[in-house]
């Protein structure tokens, strides 16, 4: 079994709705994310996928959250964007890009140096 690791960042801003303290105001984060693939075969470069192709698949997924409110998406009109949600909604649209045979084993996604949430399933 092979697994890759890529690793990614964007800057959002959000506020959590309905939270007792400062997170219900306005505030940003420069989040750090962590894609695990998982692959029992390489293909004929002996690659599980090129780095360069999972970096754009999981970066079509990221941009869309860079430089932006996060509540201002719909799906996050839906459910709070805490970290624990955003690691989520990056591993369902992945796994959904990610070609046959490549599995997103796990999306670890941090606020801060010290305070991360991963998602699996
Ligand atoms: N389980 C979660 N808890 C919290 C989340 C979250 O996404 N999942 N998010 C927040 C807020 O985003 C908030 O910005 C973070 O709060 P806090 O940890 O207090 O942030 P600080 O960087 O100021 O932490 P210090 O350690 O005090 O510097 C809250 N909780
Ligand atoms: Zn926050």
């Amino acid at each position: 079994m092979f697994e890759l690791i890529i690793d990614t960042d964007f800057a959002a801003a959000h506020n959590l709705r309905g939270y007792k303290g400062q997170c219900e105001n306005l505030h940003g984060h420069n989040w750090k994310v962590q894609v695990v693939l998982k692959s029992e075969k390489l293909d004929n470069l002996g690659m599980v996928i090129d780095f360069r192709e999972a970096k754009k698949l999981i970066g079509d997924v990221t941009k869309k959250f860079d430089h932006t409110y996060l509540n201002d998406m719909e799906h996050f009109k839906a459910e709070n964007p805490t970290t624990e949600n955003i690691s989520r909604m990056i591993y369902r649209e992945l796994t959904s890009a990610m070609p046959s045979g490549i599995k997103v084993e796990k999306v670890t996604t941090w606020e801060s140096d010290r305070c991360g949430a991963t998602y699996f399933e």
